[in-house]
């Protein structure tokens, strides 16, 4: 009998044959399923871009202020920063003045210790305020966020941004016709400018000369205060310093970058009308005030106990500064606010001659570092571990002191608060925001 005709072979090979169309189905279906998802995903996207984000069409670039088109990258950091009609609400909100006349005022490093303490002023007496600042972390970021949520108590909001993205500044003076800016962002401390030079070229040049920008194609043009720094006055030997002494003999980058921007603030002032007060601060100290500063790290140490180092000039001579109370400060800024004079520019072109200003703003009574620890040793009851020793070649000056007659004829600018009062409130504030309990005498005093 013939045996029947051996199928094994094609059995498997049909067997074979039908799993490859299953995996091949599966492996089309789950492409197509990852295709699907991926469009989706980019209809979604382009959808919150337009609609959620309220952006114009990309077709209204050209603004009336004559601002650049809105690129990709600016609905990105926008949309990092926070966006939207919510968002866009808060600046309205924060910037619109409740007093009849009121300035409506951007104040950039609005988390910083000046920038928070002239925006508490300003909105106290009505001014609308709008804070802008990228919360670096050159000092300890919480500080930054702990004066935020005070300024959030008093409704003053900060946009979370930096001085560079031009296509933010854009957008800010877009929605709101700012009377004035107060430009305080910057890269600050004198010393940490041999350890990252670039940082205050990026903030201090780069960025001030964005927010000019930005500023000059605004319609209408703010008027400008901005932060210089005493240390333009560099190895200047006249004393007290004036306005009018040389200051083309900076001592450190820091210094030279402030420089440049009192140049800056010439040009376009010159070519656009912008209207512009630069304000030389003489080493600032207060409540709240910065981590990276003599007076604050030398209250931390003493409370540790750890050593602090005393600088003397390398002819022997003790340091001294004319340290300014940050109350006096703001009285100044507020001062240089009151009597700006409007730009005369508009939508870039200038319409006529504009004011140009720079002001001291300091204490006019120099005191020596020697003598600013035994305050401190005095006021937290604490022995400090001094060590004396020459100053490093890192850009200090020996020396400074303020003559401040001119911003007391312009705007009645005069310091009351000596350093052993302005020190009290800020060993004060130091105990209580810290949360410590030792042998201080000031902290039970009332301020
Ligand atoms: O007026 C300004 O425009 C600048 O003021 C501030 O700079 P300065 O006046 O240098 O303040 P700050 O560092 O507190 O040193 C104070 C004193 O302590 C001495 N000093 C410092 C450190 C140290 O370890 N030992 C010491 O003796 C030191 O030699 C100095 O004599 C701002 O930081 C700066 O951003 C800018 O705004």
């Amino acid at each position: 009998m013939a045996s029947p005709p051996d199928t094994s072979k094609t059995t498997k090979l049909e067997r074979y044959n039908s799993y490859i169309r299953r995996v091949n189905s599966t492996k089309l279906l789950a492409a197509s399923s990852k295709l699907l998802f991926r469009v989706t995903l980019l209809v979604a996207l382009v959808l919150i871009f337009f609609f959620t984000f309220n952006y114009p069409p990309l077709s209204d670039n050209a603004t009336p202020a004559g601002h650049h088109v809105h690129t990709t990258s600016h609905l990105l950091s926008s949309a990092f920063y926070g966006s939207g009609a919510g968002w866009e609400k808060e600046v309205r909100r924060s910037s619109t003045p409740r007093r009849p006349n009121g300035f409506s005022v951007l104040v950039t490093g609005a988390g910083g210790f000046v920038g928070t303490h002239c925006s508490l002023a300003l909105k106290k007496r009505g001014d609308g305020v709008l804070g802008l600042d990228n919360f670096n972390s050159y000092y300890d970021p919480s500080l930054k966020r702990a004066r935020q949520k005070v300024l959030k108590q008093h409704e003053i909001f900060i946009v979370e941004g930096d001085l560079n993205d031009g296509e933010l500044l854009a957008k800010l003076f877009d929605i709101v016709p700012f009377t004035h800016v107060l430009h305080l962002a910057a890269q600050a401390g004198v010393r940490y400018a041999m350890e990252n030079p670039q940082s205050y070229v990026r903030s201090n040049i780069a960025g001030y000369v964005n927010l000019l920008e930005v500023a000059k194609n605004a319609d209408p043009q703010p008027a400008i205060v901005w932060a210089s720094s005493s240390s333009v006055y560099g190895l200047n030997t006249e004393n007290p310093f004036s306005e009018s002494h040389r200051t083309d003999q900076p001592a450190s980058l820091y210094a030279a970058t402030k420089k440049a921007g009192e140049e800056i603030a010439h040009t376009y002032n010159h070519i656009y009308g912008l209207s512009i007060t630069g304000l030389r601060f003489f080493t600032v100290y207060g409540p709240w005030g910065r981590p990276d500063m003599a007076y604050f790290f030398f209250t931390k140490d003493i409370l540790q106990g750890k050593p602090i180092n005393v600088y003397q000039t390398h002819d022997n001579k003790e340091v001294a500064r004319d340290f300014t109370y940050i109350d006096d400060i703001v009285k100044g800024c507020l001062g240089a606010l009151d009597t700006a004079e409007k730009s005369t520019g508009k939508g870039g072109k200038k319409r006529g001659p504009a004011q140009l200003r720079i002001y001291n703003l300091g204490n006019t009574s120099p005191v020596t570092v020697g003598k600013l620890v035994s305050i401190l040793e005095s006021q937290l009851n604490v022995k400090a571990k001094k060590h004396v020793i020459k100053m490093p070649r890192n850009g200090d000056v020996p020396y400074t002191h303020a003559n401040v007659s001119l911003a007391y004829k312009d705007f009645g600018y005069k310091p009351t608060t000596d350093l052993s009062t302005g020190l009290r409130k800020f060993v004060k504030w130091y105990v209580s925001y810290y949360g410590i309990q030792p042998r201080v005498k000031g902290s039970n005093d009332s301020a």
